[in-house]
This record gives C-alpha cells, sequence and structure tokens, in this order.
C-alpha cells in the first residue's frame, strides 16, 4: 500500500472536485486552451496529504501531463489552496467519465510517486562522465537489484555535484519498474523532525512502522546533518540495523566521509563504511560542456557548441551553477529572440560569470606573439608570410572580442587600416567554426588572458 493509502483526508478544505473545477476555470480564463484539451480529461480523484490527486488514463498521459503541466497545475492549485503543494496521479482503469462529478474508479493499478521524488531526477537526465561514473554506476546497480547489490551505498561529495539527482534516480527506477516498492526519501534533517515530532505526539510506533515495516528502500539524502543529533542517531541506528537485516536497500549521501562526519558515532561509520563509498568529483571540462548540452537538449534550447564551450570554460564550480547559467541564458533567449551567440552569453551572464581581467590590445599581442613564436614587432609589419598573417588575423580578432577598442583603434595598433582588422576578424570567426585546431587555440588564448 502506498503512504497515501494510510491517510485520512486533510479536513477543512474543499472537496477535490470543487478545487479541480475552480482550477480548470482559472486556467481558463487565462486563455491557456492547449492545455485544457489534455487537462479534462482527468479527474478529480481525493485530497490527501497536501496532494490533489488526479486520475488519469494510463502511465503514458501520467507522464506526458506530468513534464508538461504539472509547474502550471501546482501553482493554480496553491494559488487557490495554499496548502496544497502538489498534484498526485492515479491510473484508473475503467469507463471514461461523462459527467463533471469525479467518476467512481473500478482498479486502481497504481500508486503514487513516493513523496518527495522528482520525476526530473533521473538515469536518463544524469550525464555520467569520469567524475562521476563509479557513483552512477553504483546507483544503478542498487535500483536494479535493490538491496542485493552494495548495500548500503554512500555517496559523498562537495555541494551542487549530483548526488541528490542520483539519489533520486534511484527510488523513480525501482517505482518506475515496480510501484509497490515503497521507498521513502527524505533528508536527515527531515528524518530527524520527523523524529523530534513522533516523540513529541507520542507517535513512535507509527514512526517506527514507517521506517522499519514500512519501507523496502530507504533513501537519505544529506546524512551528514544526523552527527548533531544524538537521540535522533541512535533512532537512525535502528532503523538501519532493521532494514539491513532484511535486505532493504540502503542508500546515503553526504558532504564528506564518515569518518570526518564531525559527532557520528563510530557504529554508524563503520555501517556506512560496509557497502560500497563512492565519490563524486568536480566535473571536468568535457564533462561541464556534455552536461550543458543535454541539459539544453531537455530544455529545447538550441546551444551552438563555442557557447556550451564558453559557459563551461567560466562556470567552473559545479553543476548546480551551470545549470543555472543555462536557465537564465534560455529565459533571456525566449523574451529578447536574440540568437543565442557567446556575445549574447557574455552580456546576459555577466553578473554569474567570475570577474574577468581586463586585457589591452598590447596584452593580447604580446600573448599572440608568445604564442605563435613570432615577435610583436612582426605583428605590425606588412609581411604575408602564411603563418604571420594568421597569428596577426588571431591578434586583431581577439583584440575585437576581449576589448572594447572599435575597428579604428585597433587598426592603429597594428599600423592597418580598419578595414583589414574587419575582414581579420569575420576570418577567424569563421576558422572557428570550422576549424577544430583553429577553435582549440583560441580557446587556450582566451584562458591564458583570462577573458572570453
Ligand atoms: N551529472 C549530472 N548530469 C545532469 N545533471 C546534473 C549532474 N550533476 C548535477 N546535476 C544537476 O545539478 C543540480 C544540482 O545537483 P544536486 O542537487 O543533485 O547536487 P547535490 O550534490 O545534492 O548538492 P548539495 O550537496 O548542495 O545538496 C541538479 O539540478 C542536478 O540535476
Amino acid at each position: 500500500m502506498n503512504a497515501l493509502a494510510h491517510s485520512a483526508p486533510t479536513p477543512s478544505l474543499p472537496s477535490a472536485g470543487v478545487i479541480w473545477t475552480r482550477t480548470l476555470e482559472a486556467i481558463r480564463q487565462e486563455g491557456l486552451h492547449y492545455a485544457l484539451t489534455w487537462l479534462e480529461r482527468m479527474r478529480p480523484m481525493e485530497v490527501r496529504e497536501n496532494a490533489l490527486v488526479l486520475g488519469v488514463p494510463d502511465r503514458f498521459f501520467r507522464d506526458w501531463v506530468d513534464d508538461h503541466y504539472r509547474s502550471m497545475l501546482e501553482t493554480h492549485i496553491a494559488r487557490l489552496e495554499p496548502s496544497l503543494g502538489r498534484v498526485a496521479y492515479e491510473v484508473v482503469v475503467g469507463p471514461p467519465p461523462s459527467s463533471d462529478l469525479p467518476p467512481t474508479p473500478t482498479v486502481k493499478v497504481n500508486s503514487l510517486r513516493p513523496a518527495r521524488l522528482n520525476p526530473r531526477f533521473t538515469f536518463d537526465t544524469y550525464v555520467v562522465a569520469d567524475s562521476n561514473q563509479l557513483p552512477a554506476a553504483a546507483a544503478q546497480a542498487v535500483a536494479h537489484r535493490p538491496g542485493h547489490n552494495y548495500n548500503p551505498l554512500y555517496i559523498y561529495g562537495g555541494t551542487g555535484l549530483g548526488k541528490t539527482h542520483l539519489l533520486q534516480a534511484v527510488g523513480n527506477h525501482i517505482w518506475e519498474k515496480d510501484p509497490t516498492q515503497r521507498i521513502v526519501y527524505l533528508s536527515s534533517e527531515q528524518f530527524t523532525n520527523e523524529y523530534v515530532e513522533s516523540v513529541r505526539e507520542h507517535r513512535m510506533t507509527d514512526f517506527r512502522r514507517k521506517f522499519r515495516e514500512e519501507c523496502d528502500v530507504l533513501l537519505i539524502d544529506d546524512i551528514q546533518f544526523l552527527g548533531k543529533r544524538e537521540e535522533t542517531q541512535k533512532e537512525f541506528f535502528y532503523t538501519f540495523e532493521t532494514l539491513f537485516g532484511l535486505n532493504k536497500a540502503i542508500v546515503l549521501t553526504s558532504d564528506m566521509v564518515p569518518a570526518e562526519v564531525p559527532g557520528m558515532e563510530d557504529r554508524l561509520r563503520s555501517r556506512f563504511a560496509m557497502g560500497l563509498m563512492a565519490d563524486i568529483r568536480e566535473p571536468t571540462y568535457e564533462t561541464r560542456v556534455a552536461i550543458l548540452q543535454k541539459k539544453a537538449e531537455q530544455e529545447g534550447l538550441d546551444l551552438p557548441d563555442p557557447v556550451a564551450h564558453f559557459i563551461a570554460k567560466h562556470v567552473q564550480k559545479n553543476v548546480r551553477e551551470l545549470e543555472g547559467a543555462l536557465v537564465k541564458l534560455s529565459a533571456m533567449h525566449s523574451l529578447t529572440k536574440q540568437p543565442v551567440t557567446e556575445e549574447f552569453a557574455s552580456q546576459v551572464l555577466r553578473d554569474i560569470l567570475p570577474a574577468q581581467r581586463t586585457v589591452d590590445v598590447e596584452a593580447i599581442q604580446r600573448e599572440v606573439a608568445r604564442f605563435y613564436k613570432v615577435t610583436v614587432e612582426a605583428l605590425k609589419e606588412d609581411r604575408r608570410h602564411k603563418a604571420l598573417a594568421h597569428a596577426r588575423q588571431v591578434a586583431m580578432y581577439l583584440s575585437r572580442k576581449l576589448t572594447k577598442s572599435s575597428f579604428p583603434e585597433i587598426a592603429s595598433r597594428f599600423n592597418k587600416d580598419h578595414s583589414t582588422v574587419i575582414s581579420a576578424v569575420r576570418k577567424v570567426e569563421g576558422l572557428r567554426e570550422t576549424d577544430a585546431a583553429v577553435h582549440r587555440d583560441l580557446s587556450e588564448l582566451e584562458t591564458k588572458l583570462g577573458g572570453m
């Protein structure tokens, strides 16, 4: 049975039917008729916990609506009933409903996605690379044979590197394969809060039933916070022992290895280390590019390669920041309809990109001369030797790109006229698109110059 089936209906709220009718009306008034074609095929079932449960004809329908309309629905519903933060679905097999009244379902063949699991966090949307290969493979192994492979699995690493994503992917995968599996996902802080509340309200029997008897998969995020809570640790230890003894899967995440978690009891530390410990490292440059490309594809954003490289070069800390940059770029692109170019990205992301060193034309000439092993003077001469001409054009291109100098200003530093600079810039822009070696050289020079 799922968690929903145990809880009593939420008192003092309008019925599911009333909330649903008002929600559809609000959506209609906003003119979102395309959405109604889908939404009107769902039926309000009930209000449970903080969710409005909607009946859907099948899982495909559910997934589609969930992908496209979940956030819109949740926003509208929360506006009408602030205590309702979620929608949930149940597949209802039976004759299609014909009136405005909620139909009586004949068979319920599906349960709700377990509380707090975000359907966005799946293995499909996770980019696997060198920096996260081991934890990703281990998480998949657990998802395929929960409780048998790597128990417990302990995933650790810095902030924003994808620990929660992997943890939730395990839960989502298991639930999608077998909705009868009882999956409990929560952070160690939420575990602590539930524990404290249960003690206060004398509901420890319920608490233990939930975590020890009615749990097939326990997924706990940010286990390090347990270090500060002696009493909760004790409770967690017995929870762990019970589940482990029953071969139930346990996956934990943390920002440090068990030995480093301050205040963590030794017996817990040693149990955490019993299964597999796998760390997620900071993404390499290539991984950052791959993540950006995959996320752009998911967002339906056409992200040219040079722009992906540009962001990956400047946003290095973690995946969360990469994602933030992409979301901002995508939003500004759809608002302004401007093409997604490096220049557009540098304008839009100005406030989140690390402060750039200011470079001037002279610094660029020096760096380019060193790079191509020529002299600065040669860059300013008229000699047309092929390699020298290329170095000169590159220096002009970078001067235009990395400084605020106008074409005539740049021309004067190279003793040329401005039309020469314009054609040099165009030529290098073209080469950058078509010639991988030139692209690589330019990226390297830009990194050295600390600009973009
Ligand atoms: N390898 C990856 N592929 C795709 N998306 C990723 C990857 N790694 C991280 N992300 C995305 O980056 C964001 C941050 O990841 P997540 O919340 O899982 O980080 P975390 O390690 O749990 O951070 P914290 O310790 O701060 O809670 C999420 O939106 C997640 O989807």
